[in-house]
């Protein structure tokens, strides 16, 4: 029997999170953003490779879709790592204050739009 397993063209494939985990790591990355989190499946991947220390400033549009996800990234143990803020990219970043906006590494799924 072959199982065809459909993706959500939304999310991150498999194995781009274990890509973006092993970059993270060979780059011994602490502090990082992503913009556009959907339910959270790059988030966790990320957050997953991060030390017990580590932080992820997660942006995106819709909180409800975050919240899908949250579940697992708690059951995961990761979810201290994320500071979730809701709204629309550009206006949030512009909010914040400079020291917060230096980061290991940013992540945005499409730059023309979420930007
Ligand atoms: C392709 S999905 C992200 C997929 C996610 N990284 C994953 O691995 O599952 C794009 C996300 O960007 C969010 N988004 C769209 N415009 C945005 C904006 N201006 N600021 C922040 N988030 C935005 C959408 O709500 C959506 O959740």
């Amino acid at each position: 029997m072959i199982i065809v397993a459909k993706m959500n063209p939304m999310t991150t494939s498999a194995d781009e999170g274990q890509f973006l985990s092993l970059l993270l790591k060979l780059i011994n990355a602490k502090n990082m953003m992503e913009i556009g989190v959907y339910t959270g499946y790059s988030l966790l991947s990320t957050a997953l490779a991060l030390p017990e220390d580590g932080k992820i400033l997660a942006l995106d549009i819709n909180r409800e879709n975050y919240e899908i996800g949250l579940p697992i990234i708690e059951k995961a143990g990761a979810a201290h790592k994320i500071d979730f803020k809701e709204g629309p990219a550009l206006p949030l970043l512009d909010q914040m204050v400079l020291p917060r906006m230096i980061f290991d590494l940013y992540i945005a799924n499409d730059k023309t739009k979420l930007l």
